[in-house]
């Protein structure tokens, strides 16, 4: 199993376990997230944390090393479809959503935390959208959550320097919920957030997705999915993860 999906004292939390790989997305993980997904509307849960397993990486994005046997337009867009649904499904849960972002957060696993509605970031780790030099663009909806999260000159710039920031970077221009220094910064974060009832967390969850649907967010993330599809295909995306996929043999 590449996941584990448990629920103590109401707080259901989805750790993705593939260390070795630094907790990179196939396809039985978006099986888990699936999963969590539906758990997550059906039960009578406070919030959802989403984490991963070791210090290295919260998520590389998806595994290059599957993902690369998808070569044309219409296969990515199957892959990039399905995980850019249920992370539309995991945005729009009734309930809080928190990223604990435990190590590096890269590509698709920088989508992920953009998709949450708390990023708590341990101060080591590095976060980016490297998309541009694998010459795609972000697949599973994360640009599009992005415009919705950062000031929009500080979501273009993160996009397109496709590079990765340090911790104090992403504190300073937003993306970044709060940087967790120490355990005790998070138990704090955590006793803030149990001291409020559960049915105001999910009233004001509630303010944010009509917001989300008043303005077409679902038609915005199946805009970015289309168009990173059709870059997908392109030999300048195959050439750059066979590099990538490659580099230990240079
Ligand atoms: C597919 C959707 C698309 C989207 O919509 O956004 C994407 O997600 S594109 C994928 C973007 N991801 C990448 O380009 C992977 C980038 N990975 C890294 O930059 C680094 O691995 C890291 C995450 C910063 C961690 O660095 P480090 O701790 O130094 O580990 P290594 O680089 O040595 O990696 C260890 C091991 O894991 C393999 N690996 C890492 N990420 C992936 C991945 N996404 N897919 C497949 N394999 C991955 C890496 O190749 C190493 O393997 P070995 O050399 O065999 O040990």
């Amino acid at each position: 199993m590449s996941y584990k999906l448990e629920i103590s004292e109401q707080i259901m939390t989805f750790t993705i376990d593939r260390p070795e790989i630094r907790n990179a997305i196939n396809e039985d993980v978006m099986v888990g997230l699936e999963e969590l997904a539906q758990k997550a509307q059906e039960s009578e849960i406070r919030y959802v944390v989403i984490t991963a397993s070791g210090s290295q990486a919260f998520c590389s994005g998806g595994d290059l090393s599957v993902f690369h046997e998808l070569k044309t337009e219409a296969q990515a867009y199957s892959m990039l479809k399905r995980m850019g649904d249920v992370l539309y499904r995991i945005k729009t849960l009734p309930v809080p959503v928190i990223a604990l972002v435990n190590g590096a957060a890269v590509g698709g696993g920088c989508e992920i935390a953009t998709a949450c509605d708390y990023r708590l970031i341990r101060e080591h780790v590095k976060c980016g959208f490297i998309q541009g030099t694998l010459a795609i663009t972000s697949g599973w909806g994360g640009g599009t959550y992005l415009f919705e999260t950062l000031q929009h000159d500080r979501a273009l710039q993160m996009l397109t320097e496709a590079r990765v920031y340090t911790a104090a970077e992403l504190q300073q221009n937003g993306w970044a919920t709060e940087v967790v220094r120490t355990d005790e910064d998070l138990h704090n974060f955590f006793k803030s957030m149990n001291k409020i009832q559960p049915e105001v967390h999910r009233a004001y969850k509630a303010i944010a997705i009509r917001k989300w649907q008043e303005t077409n967010l679902k038609d915005r993330v199946d805009a970015e999915i289309q168009r990173c599809a059709e870059l997908w295909a392109e030999d300048a995306h195959h050439d750059a993860v066979d590099s990538f996929l490659n580099k230990g043999n240079k």
